[in-house]
């Protein structure tokens, strides 16, 4: 079931640009979805335009199988979202904070102390937020997202700015979230390294244009496809030659020969065969492209 899905979200900020391009997102019931792309690719636009932020092109959104526009206010009562800076009152302490927000969204009073307890803010105390760190504050925002208890939580980039510590704080609370509460997650990143071990399904975007979209286990096969061989011998012209004779597109770099994958034996044969023209085989080993160079090649 799909919880949230767009079909063809088209967005120009000016006639000749297209910040989103046919978009068509599938966020699964249940999953946390990360959506990646680098800077300016269109990911705030798109959160803004599936939370009513934007005035809608052209395209369709459904939350939670309704069409957004048919049944906006019902959705957004079951959506918690941080788009960008979250507005808090510095001035206030972290349960002030809330308490405002709880009489603006109308949520029962005992939920103030449930989402402070669950983003792990409980003993702030009297500490304004002006004086909290970047971290503390990002929590607090997502505690605000969490008041209404929604059913999907849109987060836009909220680890940007956060040292490491910081980073793997908010990664455990969604994944306590996604897991305890079944919330579903759709976060933001530039950094697919970020969100690599929190999320199960990766959409990349760049553009305006989706590149990828599917499970991370898709992803990593994709990864599996694009894995190589490296050869370094005493002689990689004459190896080069060898191996173009059988048809194998190997390519020079640092003095040593880039081969697409081949099975084991096939390479035993290679081997065998250099050293019949006595060539001194050195290193005969797999390249494994990280996930992060897939998705830089998907947005080169
Ligand atoms: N209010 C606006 N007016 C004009 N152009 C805009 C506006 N907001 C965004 N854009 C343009 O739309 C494109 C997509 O921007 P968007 O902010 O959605 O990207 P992003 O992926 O969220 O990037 P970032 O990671 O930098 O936030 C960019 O080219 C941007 O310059």
């Amino acid at each position: 079931m799909l919880t949230l899905e767009t079909q063809n979200l088209t967005h120009r900020f000016t006639p000749h640009d297209i910040a989103v391009n046919n978009v068509n997102l599938r966020v699964e019931h249940g999953s946390i979805y990360g959506f990646l792309g680098p800077n300016g690719a269109g990911k705030t636009t798109t959160l803004r335009l599936v939370l009513g932020l934007l005035r809608k092109q052209e395209g369709s959104i459904r939350v939670f199988g309704d069409l957004f526009e048919q049944s906006r206010l019902e959705v957004l009562r079951n959506v918690g979202s941080l788009i960008e800076s979250p507005s808090l009152y510095g001035h206030l302490t972290a349960r002030e904070n809330l308490v405002v927000l709880q009489k603006v969204y109308r949520c029962a009073p005992g939920r103030v102390d449930e989402v402070l307890a669950l983003v792990g803010l409980p003993h702030t105390g009297r500490k304004r937020v002006s004086q909290f760190s970047l971290g503390m504050k990002q929590r607090l925002a997502i505690a605000v997202a969490l008041l209404p208890q929604p059913a999907l939580l849109i987060l836009d980039e909220p680890t940007n700015g956060l040292d490491p510590n910081g980073i793997i704080e908010i990664r455990e609370l969604l994944k306590h979230l996604n897991q305890e509460w079944n919330t579903t997650i759709l976060i933001s990143s530039h950094l697919l390294a970020e969100i690599e071990r929190l999320v199960t399904h990766v959409g990349i975007i760049n553009k305006g244009t989706i590149m990828f979209q599917g499970t991370l286990d898709a992803l990593r096969s994709k990864q599996q496809q694009s894995l190589q061989v490296v050869l370094d011998t005493s002689n990689p012209d004459l190896s080069q030659q060898l191996l173009h004779q059988q048809n194998i597109a190997a390519t020079q770099h640092d003095g040593k020969l880039i081969l697409p994958s081949l099975p084991k034996e096939h390479l035993a044969a290679i081997n065998q065969q250099l050293v019949h023209h006595d060539i001194k085989v050195f290193e005969i080993g797999i390249v494994k492209n990280d996930l992060e160079s897939i998705f830089i090649d998907l947005v080169k």
